[in-house]
C-alpha cells in the first residue's frame, strides 16, 4: 500500500505540473499568429487540442491510476484513464493509458492465458489515497504473495455492481471485461453490430468503444468527431459524464430530435404517425410531392405579366420546356430553380421581340441581338415576371416544403395520411419529422448563394478597410537611408490588403463537435447509435448521409423494440447501404439485473417466443420479486410500496403507464408528472418507454397488464438490486 501510495503521489507531482504547463499553452496558442485560412485552421485545432488536454487532467483527476500488471520479465506498468510520460529526455512512461496495447493484458489476461503477466492488480483509490488493493495471481508457479490476493478475481466487479446508483452512469474502464474489451477495441473501419441482452454492458461499451477510437484514431477524429445516438434526452444526460470522466471531450451526444440543426423537435406523434413517417416509402413520397411543386398553368389559361413593352404571357408550353430544362440537370429543386427562371425568362424574351420586332410584311425581324439582350434585361428586372415563376417553382425551405406537406399529405393511403395530417402552423416539430426535414433538405438543396454573397460582401468589406488603413500608413513611406539595411519597414510592406483583411476574421475556436452540430452536412468520423433497434429506415437514411464512410458501431437489442417504426432486423436496417457486409457480436453476460428477476422477466417474453434466451446474470442477490395486489386505491398501494422500497442510499424508479402518472405523482412527495424526469433523486416516475437504457437499485412496476412485451421486457429489466409490482388490474399471464 505504501509503495502504490508513494507512486501515486509522484504521478499526481507530475499531473499538476502538467496542469501549469498546459495553461500556459492554451493562453499561448490563443495568440493569433501567421495569415491565411490554413495557418488559421491549425491554430484552431491546437487550441482545441490544448484545451482538451486540459480538461483530460481536470476531469480524470479523481481515479486517476487504477491498475498495475506486473510482467513474468520483472518489469511492471501502472495502468490509468490517460497517460502520462516523465519530463526527461526519452518522455518515459509513467501510467499508461488503458487504451494503450501495452495495457491489454489488463483486461484479457486470465490463469490459462496469462499473456506475459504474473499479476494483474486492481488499485481503488478515494481522492488521491489509495484505500484497497486487490491482486489476482496469474502464473500459478509464482510464490510470491503480496497479502491483497482476491481468489475469485472479481470483488471489485461485484463492489462496483453491486454500489448504489446515483441516476448518472459510471465508467468501468476498472472493470471492462473481456468480451467487452474486444467489441471496445474492434477495428474502426466499416459497420459493427453489437448485440445483446438488458444489462449486458452494450451502452457502456459503447460509450469506451468511443474514448479508444478517439484515442487511436486521434488526428482524424479530431477533426471529424465523434457522433453517439441516444434514445431521449434524459438517456443522454444518464450517460453524459462517463467520456468526460474518461478524459474526452470530443464527442457529439444527440437524440434523433436534434439531428436538424435549427430545429427543436419537441413534439409527440402518436405510434401510428411515427411509423408512417418513419417509413422508407416516405422518401419516395416526399420526391412525388415536390415534383408537384414543379408547376404549370392549366393549358389554355395562361399567366398574363403585366410589362412596360406590352403583356407577356406566360403559358404551358413555356413553362413546361423551362421545367423540363431545368429537370434534365437532375440538380434538386432549389438549385436547378435558377435554370427554370433563366429559361422562362428567354423564352418570354423571345416572345416579346417576336411581337416587337414583327415586319407586317412577313421580311425578318426588325430587331437585332443587343435590342434583344436590352429586352431580355428588362424582362429579367421585372418583378411580377419573377412573382409569377415562384407561384410555378417556388424556392422552398426544408421546413416549410414539410409543413406544406404533412398538411395536405398526397401519395399514401387516406388513414396513414389521416395519422400524419397536421394543419400548418399547428403543433410542435417531433422527432419523427426530423428525418424527413433531412429527406426534404437533400430534395431541395441549399440554395446558399445568398449567404456566399453576404460572405463574399463582407470580406470586400473588410480588404477596403484593411485598404484605407494602409493607405495611411503609406503616408510614412519607408525610408531609404543611404545604408540599405538600416530601411525602416511600413505596414504595407509586409503586409497586403487581403491578408491583413483575413487577420481581423473571427477566429473559429468551436471544436470538431461543436461545429458538426450545427452543420446538418457534416461528415462524421465514427458514429454510435444506442437503442438502435428503435430507429426508423428514415433514421437510418439521415445517419447514412452523416456517415459516408460508413465508420458506424450500432448497439441494441431487438427484444427491447418498442418504437412501431423501428426496423426488425440488422440485415434488413444495413442492406441498403453497406449489403451484408459488416460484422456482427453478442454480449451475453447481463451485469445489471440479479439473476432472480432475469428469471421473472425472461418469462415475459417467453410467452411470446419460447425460444427465447435471456442473458445470464452475473449476481444473484437471494431477494426474490414480489407482486402485490392494490385493491381499489392504487396510488394509496403505489405510495406505501414506494415508502418501503426507497433505498436509504441510491435510486428508486416508478415505472407506470403514463395515463397513471398524474393520479400516483399527486401521492409521491417531489415527484412530478410529465416533465423531464431529473435520474438524480431518490424517486423518479417514468414510463416504459423513458425508462430505457437506464438503471435503478430498485423498481417498482405498476400495472404491468397495460405494458406491450417488449415495453414490459425493459420495465422489468431496470433493476440491479429489487424489483416490486404493484396492480389492480389483471396481471399478465406471464407474471402471475
Ligand atoms: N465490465 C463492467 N464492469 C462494471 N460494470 C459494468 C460492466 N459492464 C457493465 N456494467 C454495468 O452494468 C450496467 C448495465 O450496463 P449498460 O447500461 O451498458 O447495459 P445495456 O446492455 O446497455 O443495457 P440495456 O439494454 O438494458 O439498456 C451498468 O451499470 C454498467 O455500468
Amino acid at each position: 500500500m505504501q509503495r502504490e501510495q508513494e507512486f501515486l503521489d509522484r504521478v499526481y507531482d507530475r499531473v499538476d505540473t502538467l496542469r501549469g504547463l498546459a495553461e500556459r499553452r492554451v493562453k499561448d496558442a490563443l495568440i493569433p499568429v501567421g495569415t491565411g485560412m490554413q495557418a488559421r485552421l491549425e491554430r484552431d485545432v491546437l487550441v482545441a487540442e490544448r484545451a482538451g488536454v486540459l480538461a483530460a487532467l481536470n476531469a480524470v483527476d479523481g481515479s486517476l491510476c487504477f491498475g498495475r500488471i506486473d510482467l513474468q520479465d520483472g518489469s511492471a506498468h501502472h495502468i490509468g484513464r490517460i497517460g502520462i510520460r516523465e519530463d526527461d529526455a526519452d518522455h518515459t512512461p509513467v501510467l499508461i493509458d488503458w487504451r494503450a496495447p501495452v495495457a491489454r493484458p489488463f483486461y484479457l489476461a486470465t490463469g490459462h492465458t496469462p499473456l506475459g503477466l504474473r499479476r494483474r492488480r486492481h488499485i481503488t483509490t478515494e481522492g488521491r489515497t489509495v484505500t484497497e488493493l486487490h491482486d489476482e495471481i496469474l502464473d500459478l508457479g509464482d510464490r510470491e504473495r503480496s497479502g491483497f490476493e482476491d481468489p475469485s478475481g472479481d470483488a471489485v466487479l461485484l463492489a462496483s455492481l453491486n454500489s448504489a446508483r446515483t441516476g448518472r452512469m459510471s465508467d468501468i474502464v476498472r472493470t471492462i471485461q473481456a468480451e467487452q474489451d474486444r467489441v471496445i477495441r474492434a477495428d474502426h473501419h466499416g459497420v459493427l453490430v453489437v448485440e445483446g441482452g438488458p444489462g449486458t454492458g452494450k451502452t457502456a461499451v459503447a460509450l469506451h468503444r468511443a474514448a479508444f477510437l478517439l484515442y487511436e484514431q486521434r488526428e482524424l477524429l479530431a477533426k471529424r468527431a465523434v457522433l453517439v445516438v441516444g434514445p431521449n434526452a434524459a438517456f443522454l444526460r444518464y450517460i453524459g459524464e462517463v467520456l468526460p470522466a474518461l478524459g474526452e471531450t470530443g464527442v457529439l451526444l444527440a437524440t434523433q430530435a436534434e439531428l436538424f440543426p435549427g430545429v427543436h423537435a419537441r413534439g409527440t406523434d402518436t405510434p401510428r404517425a411515427a411509423a408512417v413517417k418513419g417509413d422508407a416509402g416516405m422518401a419516395e413520397v416526399l420526391a412525388m410531392a415536390l415534383r408537384d411543386r414543379q408547376a404549370l398553368p392549366e393549358p389554355g389559361a395562361p399567366v398574363i405579366i403585366r410589362h412596360d413593352d406590352g403583356d407577356l404571357i406566360l403559358d404551358w408550353e413555356i413553362a413546361y420546356e423551362a421545367r423540363q430544362a431545368a429537370r434534365d440537370t437532375l440538380l434538386p429543386h432549389n438549385i436547378a430553380r435558377p435554370y427554370f427562371v433563366f429559361h422562362a425568362v428567354d423564352a418570354l424574351t423571345a416572345q416579346l421581340a417576336e411581337r416587337l420586332g414583327a415586319d407586317p410584311y412577313g421580311g425578318p425581324n426588325f430587331l437585332g441581338p443587343d435590342d434583344i439582350a436590352q429586352l431580355g434585361k428588362a424582362v429579367a428586372a421585372n418583378e411580377e415576371v419573377h412573382a409569377a415563376l415562384a407561384e410555378l417553382w417556388p424556392p422552398l425551405s426544408p421546413q416549410r416544403f414539410l409543413a406544406d406537406y404533412l398538411a395536405e399529405p398526397v401519395y399514401l393511403p387516406d388513414e396513414d395520411a389521416e395519422a400524419v395530417r397536421r394543419a400548418r402552423g399547428a403543433g410542435e416539430w417531433t422527432p419523427a419529422d426530423v428525418p424527413l426535414l433531412d429527406e426534404a433538405a437533400e430534395l431541395l438543396g441549399t440554395d446558399d448563394s445568398a449567404e456566399r454573397a453576404a460572405a463574399e460582401a463582407e470580406r470586400q468589406e473588410r480588404i477596403a478597410y484593411a485598404q484605407g488603413v494602409l493607405a495611411v500608413s503609406q503616408g510614412s513611406e519607408s525610408y531609404e537611408f543611404e545604408d540599405e539595411e538600416s530601411e525602416v519597414l511600413a505596414a504595407h510592406d509586409i503586409i497586403d490588403a487581403e491578408r491583413m483583411a483575413e487577420r481581423q476574421e473571427e477566429a473559429d475556436h468551436r471544436s470538431a463537435a461543436e461545429r458538426a452540430a450545427a452543420d446538418r452536412t457534416w461528415a462524421f468520423g465514427h458514429i454510435i447509435v444506442d437503442e438502435a433497434q428503435e430507429l426508423s429506415p428514415m433514421a437510418w437514411r439521415l445517419l447514412m448521409r452523416r456517415s459516408p464512410t460508413r465508420s458506424l458501431t450500432l448497439v441494441g437489442d431487438p427484444a427491447q423494440t418498442s418504437e412501431e417504426a423501428g426496423v426488425g432486423s440488422w440485415d434488413a436496417i444495413l442492406e441498403p447501404y453497406v449489403g451484408d457486409r459488416f460484422s456482427q457480436v453478442r454480449l451475453g453476460v447481463n451485469y445489471r439485473t440479479p439473476a432472480e428477476v432475469m428469471d421473472l422477466a425472461a418469462r415475459v417474453v417467453r410467452a411470446q417466443d419460447p425460444a427465447f434466451e435471456p442473458p445470464a446474470s452475473v449476481r444473484s442477490t437471494g431477494v426474490a420479486p414480489w407482486t402485490r395486489e392494490s385493491g381499489a386505491d392504487l396510488a394509496g398501494a403505489v405510495e406505501r410500496a414506494v415508502a418501503e422500497l426507497t433505498p436509504a442510499e441510491g435510486r428508486l424508479a416508478v415505472i407506470a403507464p403514463d395515463a397513471l402518472h398524474e393520479e400516483i405523482a399527486a401521492r409521491l412527495d417531489g415527484v412530478t408528472a410529465g416533465a423531464e424526469p431529473d435520474l438524480t433523486r431518490a424517486v423518479v416516475l417514468l414510463g416504459p418507454r423513458g425508462a430505457k437504457g437506464l438503471e435503478f437499485d430498485h423498481v417498482l412496476v405498476v400495472e404491468p397488464g397495460r405494458f406491450g412485451t417488449s415495453d414490459l421486457y425493459v420495465a422489468l429489466t431496470r433493476a440491479t438490486q429489487r424489483l416490486g409490482i404493484v396492480h389492480r388490474e389483471e396481471l399478465p399471464a406471464s407474471l402471475r
